[in-house]
């Protein structure tokens, strides 16, 4: 599973490195600047043979110190080379100066903003990384420049670290730097792993393609707080030979009443396909006809309420449910999430039966236990953690946000989105980004996370632990999506994902 940290993580990284004795902070610049032309050249292999002009953009950290080595190695390939450098060389940290100086005999180094190659082939944004603490001013020319390309897609961009102006934790602009003014990349190359930004909010679109390059900081370990890409349990997944459907549980779905039953019903069938033994849509009685003449293998029970609901419920084969896919508005919708909880089985709760607590989350969180996943998009994240959607907009990550979420619902909770965040209570986090050579646009379409919610309830009857369960589902569910293509609609998702299983089983 590949691991992301943040900024704060890859300082410490770097400091024990430093401080172990094995390597030296220059050492480890040189290993950065030589990773971004590797990249380059493996990128665009045409770079390697031919040179060209580029122009290197210095800030004032060590992220311009790695534009100094940069572009002192892409001289040695031969290119023509101008540097440019936002602040007073004076001020420099002690190995970004070096590198500086060592430039300084090869070529000049002009104030930002100075004219430089009018046509470049290549551009390299060195100016802030993961030190940058504040809103970005004055960039907007230097910006502005790099938007001009020609029609065959010159000069290329290429960000080092993180594409200037965005946080390498958030993935969102810093202090609200108005987001023309920043820096979008082709490629951006980043050292040991992954940030977070880089898969967060604007990171994916900031970043262009991403690439990280080892620097040899293997042996100081990964925090443990560490966040990871989710990945689905493959072995899991497998049914075993012997197995009877009673062995692979049995999920119910909860329903809306007559004409609202379709989301209940994507979600059902996306449980079923997943492999939940028994699937059972429970209905009010009079949506019972409508239901009948649209499902087979899944089955059908009458719902009134909650005390309706509590009896069946009696049945303890019944080890999964959802409860919000379609459920309404209703009088009743807060009893029927009620008494789903009450029942103390894993649950996954969505949709409108989120939405039901909107006035009184406490309601909620009071009854939510440690077998639930909510499955909240932001707007109905934000009906339910108002404060913390606001620090969210303030600043604070995606994933930090999703953490204090679980914790106060005491539930996991699968914050939707192209970066879905999926947090334990006790702080485990994974984000199943759709981004890069995993972005599904089409999944973005009506009753897509139903069928998700689905998804989760059929492996939470599997026995899959909630944050598992949640975890293989987002997987899959992006990848039902991203094995589809175009064209697809909700519908399709369940229907997809035996042939994603079939590849994932090799
Ligand atoms: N951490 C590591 O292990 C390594 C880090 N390296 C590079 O070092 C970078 C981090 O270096 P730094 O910590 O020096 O940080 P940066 O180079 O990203 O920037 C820090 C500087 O920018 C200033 N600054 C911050 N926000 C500003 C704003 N809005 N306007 C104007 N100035 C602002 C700060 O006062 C500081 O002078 C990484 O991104 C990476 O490129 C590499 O050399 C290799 C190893
Ligand atoms: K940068």
């Amino acid at each position: 599973m590949t691991d992301l940290i943040t900024a704060a993580q890859m300082r410490g990284i770097e400091l024990a490195a430093i401080t172990s004795g094995v390597v030296t902070g220059l050492e480890l610049m040189e290993r950065a600047g030589r990773g971004v032309v590797a990249a380059i050249f493996e990128e665009w292999p045409e770079f390697a043979q031919s040179g060209g002009r580029a122009v290197v953009l210095c800030g004032p950290g060590n992220n311009g110190g790695d534009g100094f080595v940069i572009a002192r190695l892409l001289r040695e390939w031969g290119w023509e080379v101008e540097v440019c450098l936002w602040g007073d060389p004076a001020r420099l940290p002690p190995d970004a100066k070096a590198n500086y100086e060592r430039w300084c005999t090869f070529g000049a180094v002009h104030p930002l903003g100075e004219p430089v190659f009018e046509a470049a082939e290549l551009v390299v944004d060195a100016l802030f990384g993961t030190g940058l603490t504040r809103k970005l001013e004055g960039l907007e020319k230097t910006a502005l420049a790099l938007k001009g390309k020609s029609a065959a897609g010159f000069p290329k961009v290429v960000a080092v670290d993180v594409p200037s102006g965005l946080s390498a934790d958030s993935g969102r602009y810093v202090g609200e730097t108005d987001v023309d003014a920043c820096i979008s990349a082709d490629l951006t190359v980043s050292f040991h792993r992954a940030k977070t930004g880089h898969y967060l909010a604007d990171g994916p679109a900031a970043c262009g393609r991403l690439v990280i390059e080892d620097i040899g900081l293997d042996a100081f370990c990964v925090p443990e707080e560490a966040v990871c890409l989710a990945g689905p349990n493959v072995e899991r997944l497998q049914k075993r030979g012997d197995a009877h459907k009673f062995s692979h549980g049995h999920a119910f779905v909860l329903c809306g009443g007559v004409g609202h039953g379709g989301a209940a019903r994507l979600a059902a069938r996306g449980a079923l396909r997943i492999g939940a033994g028994l699937v059972t849509l429970g209905c009010p009685p009079a949506a019972i006809l409508e239901n009948a003449c649209q499902l087979n293998a899944v089955m059908l029970a009458r719902v009134a309420d909650g005390a309706g609901l509590t009896e069946i419920l009696e049945d303890s084969r019944i080890n999964a449910l959802c409860v919000g896919p379609g459920l309404g508005s209703r009088a009743e919708t807060r009893g029927l999430v009620r008494a789903v909880l009450l029942a103390r089985r894993a649950s996954v709760v969505d949709a409108d039966g989120l939405s039901a607590f909107a006035t009184a989350p406490a309601d909620l969180f009071e009854v939510l236990h440690e077998a639930c996943v909510l499955t909240p998009h932001a707007g109905e994240f934000a009906r339910l953690f108002p404060d913390i959607a606001e620090h969210l907009s303030a600043g604070c990550t995606k994933v930090d946000a999703v953490r204090e979420a679980a914790a106060r619902a005491g539930s996991v909770v699968l914050l939707k989105g192209a970066d879905t965040v999926i947090a334990t209570p006790e702080g485990r986090a994974c984000i199943n980004a759709a981004a890069y050579e995993c972005a599904a646009p089409w999944l973005a379409t009506a009753g897509a996370g139903d069928v998700l919610a689905g998804f989760i309830t059929g492996l939470l009857a599997r026995g899959f632990a909630p944050y598992e369960a949640a975890q293989t589902a987002a997987w899959l569910h992006v990848d039902c999506a991203r094995t589809f293509g175009a064209g697809l609609i909700s519908e399709d998702l369940p229907e997809v994902l035996p042939s994603v299983l079939r590849r994932l089983h090799g």
